[in-house]
């Protein structure tokens, strides 16, 4: 029966968490679609920036007003609506607040975009432990995997079991730039509604209670608070229309394993084809690199994941089209091949050329080995190992066609 409401309705309150050139063009899209769903979400987005002082760059329209001087990001992105440091020349909409205080910058906000490098969300959730709303709930925008000991979990789950809240992922083939620029692409939304936020037909929640199934399928020990009635359903509809632009279009699915490995995996393949473009090979080097990419992303899936990963999710954007814009266009790709071509390694051209971006492909290849060889099967990851020996300098990019030959 139909539970009725004592409380006026309430709005979803949005933050990012995170402002690198992701965070900061999710950051502006999702501040679009508050303003044109005034029912459902608070207009103003807020987005958590790790404080640090910037010099506008003299080619800025704003370096006239700004002068020389170093000055905070917070400051200079609220005053000018620009994120001049990691994403230059692309208008903010005014409704994004930059917030250099993590736990002010998640208060009372119902839902949590996580978009920063995965090397810095375990201190984050350790900030915001607490802080959060209880009902809260995740959207993990992070491209990456963590791993203790012989363990590997998603940054989603690893993010839910921190906070006791529950977190889906979005991945794809996304280059900011272009999404800044507001140039077509796809992305996937991998969302399963815990079953105490489902709303009935009679509009009370589900009955299933607190529990809910983790990405590995079973009964998760984290006790969930539902999202309160008042709030519009926290459901594949209103995820759809806070991330679907005419530029960005999003497709719904419930494979979180897939999508969030899938988006992980594919960082450790752009550096082999990196490697293999700086060492003089091509376009059909670099496809069978992706194909033995993805053979090994799926069966890393398989072995670790098998109660729940869905080959048809490598489908989707999240799949083969991140697996090819990431080894044809993005940064893992563009600075291992710089680095074979001036001969120096990826870390040195991470600190020198990168100015504050991550190259997620550099630590998701040791965490990666790290877990297969703690479960002795890294001889099974041929491509992967070869990978972690080039940047450690113990393996060559001209021996990488050895590892495609048939016995
Ligand atoms: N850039 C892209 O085109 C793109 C597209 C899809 C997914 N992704 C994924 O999005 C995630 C975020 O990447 P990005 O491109 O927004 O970041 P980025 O590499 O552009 O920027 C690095 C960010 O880390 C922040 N930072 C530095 N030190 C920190 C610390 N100690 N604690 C917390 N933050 C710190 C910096 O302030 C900056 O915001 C990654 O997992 C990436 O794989 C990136
Ligand atoms: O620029 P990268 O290498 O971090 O990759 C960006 C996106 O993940 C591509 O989909």
């Amino acid at each position: 029966m139909a539970r009725p409401s004592d409380s006026a309705p309430r709005k979803h309150k949005v933050t990012v968490v995170g402002s690198g050139n992701w965070g900061t063009t999710v950051a502006k899209l999702v501040a679009e679609n508050t303003q044109e769903h005034p029912d459902i979400f608070e207009e103003d987005v807020q987005m958590w920036v790790y404080e640090e002082n910037v010099t506008i760059p003299s080619d800025s329209p704003h370096h006239a007003a700004a002068g020389d001087q170093p000055r905070k990001l917070t400051e200079v992105i609220n005053t000018y609506h620009e994120n001049v440091k990691y994403l230059p020349k692309i208008p903010l909409p005014p409704n994004v607040v930059a917030n250099p205080s993590l736990v002010d910058a998640v208060k009372d906000s119902s839902i949590l975009i996580f978009n920063l490098p995965h090397e810095f969300i375990g201190n984050v959730c350790k900030q915001i432990k607490g802080h959060i709303l209880p009902y809260a709930r995740g959207i993990s925008c992070i491209k990456g995997v963590t791993v203790t000991e012989d363990k590997v979990e998603l940054i989603c789950d690893y993010i839910g079991e921190t906070l006791g809240i529950y977190c889906g992922a979005l991945s794809g083939a996304n280059i900011a730039n272009e999404i800044a620029n507001e140039l077509w692409c796809e992305t996937t939304i991998a969302y399963n509604t815990p079953p105490c936020d489902q709303r009935g037909k009679d509009g009370e929640n589900g009955a299933n209670g607190d529990h809910y199934r983790d990405s590995r399928g079973q009964i998760s020990k984290t006790q969930l608070t539902p999202v309160p009635q008042e709030y519009p359903p926290l459901e594949h509809d209103v995820l759809y229309k806070l991330f679907n632009r005419p530029y960005f279009t999003v497709s719904m699915v419930s494979d979180v394993v897939g999508v969030s490995l899938a988006g992980a995996l594919k960082n450790i393949v752009a550096l082999a084809c990196g490697f293999i473009e700086g060492h003089g090979w091509n376009m059909t080097a670099k496809t069978a690199v992706m194909r033995r990419g993805m053979l090994e992303t799926i069966q890393f899936c398989q072995e670790f994941f098998p109660e729940t990963v869905k080959e048809m999710t490598f489908w989707e954007s999240a799949g083969w089209s991140d697996m090819i814009v990431s080894c044809t266009s993005a940064r893992n790709w563009r600075y291992s091949k710089m680095a074979v071509e001036r001969g120096v390694s990826l870390q040195e051209i991470e600190r020198t050329e990168l100015n504050g971006q991550k190259l997620q492909g550099i630590s998701t290849t040791k965490e990666v080995m790290s877990f297969l060889k703690a479960r002795g099967v890294q001889d099974k990851y041929p491509l992967f190992k070869a990978v972690e020996g080039i940047v450690d300098g113990t393996f060559e990019v001209k021996d990488i066609p050895v590892l495609f030959r048939h016995q």
